[in-house]
């Protein structure tokens, strides 16, 4: 059976915004409370290592503007440990970051760092913080994921989100197919899978479709969108889809 597909909205790029500026305006936390109001099902902030966007003293403030949980994002670093045990958000999702890359580039390599992510989970995990991995949709990965014992895996859209753009129609079928086979596979064993990275209006309902699916986790476009239609609509509106999809 297919079960109600959670939206959360990623809102780093209100905050890419504001930090244009130096200011205060706008305030990514002023779009959670949006969210909130308008029917997302949680909040997503990724705290970047050089705080291009999100910036600490933000976490604490979203935590206490909205009870909708919030999905830290955040590079498996003693820095970031430190950051997610003292904030304790609903879930944290691990996720590779390069310094110079333009935007999240690829999935975490679960299955070349064991050692270095194993402590780091277990720290989480005791903390009572729902600990996801961003990785690609490979098995590999994914049985890395199973041996370390995490609940949730986020599969990396990127390379299904640029096919789409690129109208590699072969690509996208295979992209597709593999997301939605990991998805099957992790379910069967016991991994809730969630997904993200580049989606839009035109390329989320396939994604949306896949039945193991239970969240999927949108910004930048969603952010785009709401300068020209209101943040409330742009949610709104991917909410639809998301649902017709199912
Ligand atoms: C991990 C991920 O996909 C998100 O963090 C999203 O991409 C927004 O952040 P960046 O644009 O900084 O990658
Ligand atoms: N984990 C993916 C995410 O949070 C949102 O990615 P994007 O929609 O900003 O590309």
């Amino acid at each position: 059976m297919t079960g109600k597909l959670r939206l959360g909205v990623n809102i780093d790029h209100v905050a890419t915004i504001r930090n244009a500026r130096g200011g205060d305006h706008p305030d990514p936390v002023r779009a959670a409370e949006i969210v909130a109001r308008c029917g997302g099902d949680g909040i997503t902030a990724h705290l970047r290592e050089d705080r291009r966007h999100i910036r600490d003293d933000d976490l604490k403030r979203i935590q206490g503007a909205t009870d909708l949980p919030l999905n830290l994002e955040m590079a498996a670093t003693e820095e970031m440990l430190a950051i997610a045990l003292a904030h304790k958000p609903h879930a944290a999702c691990i996720v590779p970051e390069k310094r110079e890359e333009r935007t999240t580039e690829g999935g975490l390599d679960a299955a070349g760092q064991h050692n270095h992510l194993t402590p780091i989970i277990s720290q989480l995990k005791d903390a009572g913080i729902r600990v996801s991995l961003f990785i690609e949709a490979s098995e590999r990965q994914l049985d890395a994921a199973l041996q370390m014992g995490v609940p949730v895996v986020e599969f990396h859209t990127g390379e299904y989100a640029h096919a789409a753009l690129d109208g590699d129609h072969e690509k996208v079928e295979r992209e597709l197919k593999r997301i939605s086979d990991m998805s099957a596979l992790a379910a069967k064993n016991g991994i809730e899978p969630h997904a993200g990275h580049g989606l839009t209006y035109e390329n989320v309902q396939p994604i949306a479709a896949i039945p193991q699916l239970a969240e999927l986790n949108i910004g930048h476009y969603l952010i785009g969108e709401a300068i020209f239609d209101g943040l409330e609509p742009a949610v709104l509106r991917m909410r639809e889809l998301m649902d017709l999809a199912r």
